[in-house]
This record gives C-alpha cells, structure tokens and sequence, in this order.
C-alpha cells in the first residue's frame, strides 16, 4: 500500500497535527461504533504528541488505549512504555481512557504475552489508530532486526496476538502485537524525527530484506496506507 510523508517544519507543529488527525479519526469511529482503540508506540519520540493528543476534546471515556510494544518490566520501570503512557498520555482530558497493558506480572515472558493476547483480543480488530516508530537500525515495534521471534512476528498469517521477542538490540525482553494486528489500523501512522531517521527510511524504502529492516514490512505489505509523519 503507498505511503504519504507529511513533513513539518517542527515536532511540536507535527505533534499539533498528529494530535488532530488522530481525535479526528477518534471521534468518527465513536460516532460509528460508540467506541475507538488506539495502539501507541513507546521510545524518545511520541511524547510531545501524547501531551498534545491528551487535551483535545473527545469522548476519552470510550476510548481503549493500548501499546504497540513494551518491555518484560513492571510499569514503575523507567524504561516501560506504559510508564511513558502514564505520565504523558493518560493525563488532563485523556484521563478518562482505558488503558490495557501489555506487560502482565507474570512468570515467564511467554505466560505475559499469552495473557496480554487475552486481554487485548476485543480490541483492535480492526485497531482504529496505529501508531509506529522506527528505530535507527529498522525495527518498528519490537520487530529487531535478528529477532527471536521476528518471522513469526511479519507473517501476515500469524494470527492477531502479542507475542515475545528477544533481540540483541532490543534490552529487556518484548512484548509485541503481531504485523497482522497492526497493518489494517483505519490510520497508520509511522511517527519519525530526526534527520537520521529520514536517511533510515529511505534505506527501508529501497530494496533489501525485510529481517533486515522489519520496517520494510510495513511500508510494503501493510494494507492501509502508511501516513509518515516527520519533523527534524
Ligand atoms: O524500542 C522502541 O523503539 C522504537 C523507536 O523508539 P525511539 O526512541 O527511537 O523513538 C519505538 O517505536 C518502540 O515502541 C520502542 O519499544
């Protein structure tokens, strides 16, 4: 499916934008459905955005927030994506939201994805709001590159679900929804920043393997557009 680069001439105009196009998609599938879903990335990048999504006025009480990916720790982890969520996201108007975590305090990594699966199987079918980051080396959620799991992860036929993944880049083991959860979002957005981001999608945007790039995935197979959203 073709993709559209929206460039801004900063992150806070793109995290004003972003802000809008996504209550906007909100609110039309409300209006539909009584109900929206959104699934939201972790890392540097998306916080400007959350804060900005978080004040606009929309029925955040049908709302269910989830993550795109997450980290094997509790959310009181600097380095969970729920905590990020928390603190940026789950704030002023978008208190009102569910929220469902993929990290379940579990024994194993495998039991936390099997239960996350569980959790989050009555939300997203299609997800109303996806949105991806990208990391310097080509993962978007924790698809890494070498990854553990990572054929299972972009097989279009793996079934909706979070599944494990472990990679050398990656710290902690992951958590992370399926490509096939993720690729039919009603807005898929890929949120970028940074020039050398941009130089990393045009490599993904050229040819290669896709397990070299997981990005490449998305940007070739997804069946909704991909909208880029960028800013230096
Ligand atoms: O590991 C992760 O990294 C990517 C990109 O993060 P960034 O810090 O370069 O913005 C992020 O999309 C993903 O959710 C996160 O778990």
């Amino acid at each position: 499916m073709a993709s559209t680069l929206h460039s801004f001439a900063s992150a806070a105009d793109l995290a004003g934008s972003l802000a809008d196009t996504v209550a906007d998609t909100l609110s039309a599938a409300i209006a539909a459905r009584g109900a929206a879903s959104i699934a939201v990335s972790g890392g540097s990048t998306p916080k400007a955005f959350f804060q900005a999504l978080s004040t606009r006025d929309i029925a955040w009480d049908k709302v269910t927030i989830t993550l795109v990916d997450e980290r094997f720790v509790p959310a009181d982890n600097a380095r969970s994506n729920h905590l990020l969520v928390d603190a940026n996201l789950l704030q002023d108007k978008a208190k009102a939201a569910r929220f469902v975590p993929l990290y379940q305090p579990a024994s194993s990594v495998a039991e936390a994805a099997r239960l996350a699966t569980e959790k989050s199987a009555e939300i997203g079918i299609p997800f109303d709001v996806v949105i991806l980051g990208m990391g310097g080396d080509g993962h978007t959620a924790s698809f890494f590159p070498g990854g553990s799991n990572l054929a299972r992860a972009l097989d279009a036929s793996t079934p909706r679900s979070v599944i494990t993944m472990e990679a050398q880049g990656a710290g902690e083991p992951r958590l992370t929804f399926t490509f096939s959860s993720l690729q039919d979002a009603a807005l898929l957005v890929l949120h970028i920043e940074g020039e050398g981001k941009k130089d990393v999608l045009a490599k993904a945007e050229g040819s290669g393997d896709e397990a070299e790039m997981p990005i490449r995935a998305v940007l070739r197979r997804a069946t909704s557009p991909v909208e880029i959203y960028w800013a230096p």
